[in-house]
């Protein structure tokens, strides 16, 4: 991975060159911090020690065997979203769809639109007894069982040590395969939770682990060592001055999920005790004509993080002879993106709106690697950085509570009383 944080420095916000040098000793201190945590394996910076504690092995054991078309992996939040970043960034030919939300509409339609007897259903939950997750896979073994499919031979649980889902393992011997201590779901992607999808759609775990062992060796104790830690300490630099928006914008169409992968490893982990930045997903070039007008004119309190394969398979524009289109004629779409790229980041320069870039090789294996474990990474150190509590996520489970007490699974007679008060109907 590779980031640029020239573009970051003596813009609106105004951060300087010496602020981050002043800054640096703090760097320094939490890298040691991260690395006692890694070396220790404590709860969360175990997730940084992922491409060696991983086994590739373990995940291909519980892939082989299945040729399906479709794969269905029903999880939410970070049991979905660093599978279907890779799946979705890898492409290939297994049709890969992921049922995090629980609106009927879209979940009859997902079923509706797969051939059962060809699933392998993938039910993936850390706790095993997410109620959206559990929902949404009964739903879909009934859906197998109506359609004449024992859903005991395409299903394959991934989770921790107990829990629903666990039990439910157990009792009907499915294959499972093990969520690894210490590993938050959002720091999750290089585990049995994103790499089974991957392996599954024929991605080679190998590189992906290569990758993201690469950028782990990268990691040191100055901000101007390390890419991940050079994101992290500006990100949180800018931050502290007042950038509240962090807008994250893949120039590939194939890293659009890596955006909403990273949105919920940003938020959940650093919005805490008043401090965090919010992610904002936009996708080059294609928002430059909706929400470049903002990120440039509006409010001096964002940051964009301009991403990019350096290298990628193009198409070439043929040749024209429309009046004053010539131009384009010889030239080709990767040449367009690659200057609509540049101009993006000269434009919001130009007006003084920080921005930094992160490229990495091509979006492959390798690649991907790098880029999941540096922004991890990344995260981490701003955490520390900030000194919040990255792995935990208190503000999630006053809804998750509420939401069972109003099925009434649970205790919380305040959520009702709270939404009835807040009402103001305008009709
Ligand atoms: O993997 P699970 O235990 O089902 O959790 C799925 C998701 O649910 C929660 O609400 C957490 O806030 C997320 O961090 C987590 O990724």
């Amino acid at each position: 991975m590779y980031v640029d944080i020239g573009n970051a420095l003596d813009g609106d916000l105004g951060l300087a060159r010496e602020d981050l040098d002043a800054l640096d000793g703090r760097v320094a201190d939490a890298h040691e911090r991260i690395a006692r945590g890694r070396a220790d394996s404590e709860h969360g910076y175990a997730a940084l020690n992922l491409p060696e504690t991983c086994d590739p092995d373990a995940i291909r054991t519980a892939a082989a065997g299945f040729d399906p078309d479709h794969l269905l992996t029903v999880g939410i939040g970070g049991s979905a979203l660093g599978a279907a970043t890779l799946t979705d960034a890898l492409g290939g030919d297994l049709d890969c769809r992921y049922l995090d939300n629980v609106d009927p509409v879209w979940v009859a339609s997902i079923l509706a639109g797969v051939d059962l007897s060809s699933t392998v259903v993938n039910v993936v939950s850390r706790s095993g007894t997410t109620a959206e997750t559990l929902s949404n896979f009964l739903v879909v073994r009934e859906a197998m069982e109506a359609a004449g499919v024992d859903w005991t031979e395409r299903t394959v649980v991934t989770t921790g040590a107990s829990g629903n889902l666990r039990a439910m393992a157990d009792q009907h011997d499915l294959p499972a395969l093990d969520v690894p201590d210490g590993v938050p779901g959002r720091f999750s992607a290089l585990s049995t939770v994103g790499l089974f999808a991957a392996e599954l759609a024929g991605a080679d775990l190998d590189a992906l682990l290569a990758g993201a062992a690469a950028e782990a060796d990268r990691l040191a104790g100055s901000l101007y060592e390390s890419p991940a830690y050079a994101y992290g300490a500006t990100t949180y630099a800018l931050a502290e001055r007042g950038a509240v928006t962090n807008a994250v914008m893949p120039y590939a169409e194939s890293l659009e999920r890596f955006a909403e992968w990273f949105a919920q490893l940003w938020a959940e982990s650093l919005g805490k005790d008043e401090h965090g930045q919010t992610p904002a997903r936009a996708l080059g070039a294609t928002d430059q004509h909706s929400q470049l007008q903002l990120y440039r004119a509006g409010p001096a309190d964002k940051l964009v993080t301009l991403v990019r394969p350096r290298e990628a398979d193009d198409v070439a524009i043929p040749e024209t002879d429309l009046e004053g289109l010539s131009y384009l004629g010889g030239s080709s779409l990767g040449e367009l993106l690659d200057a609509e790229f540049r101009a993006t980041e000269a434009s919001l320069a130009a007006a003084g709106r920080e921005n930094v870039r992160v490229e990495l090789d091509r979006v492959d294996e390798h690649g991907l690697g790098e880029l999941l474990y540096g922004m991890e990474a990344a995260t981490v150190l701003y955490g520390e950085l900030a000194g919040v509590s990255t792995f935990t996520q208190p503000a999630v489970e006053w809804g998750k509570n509420a939401a069972r007490g109003l099925l009434g699974g649970g205790d919380f007679p305040e959520a009702d009383a709270v939404s009835e008060k807040r009402r103001l109907e305008v009709e």
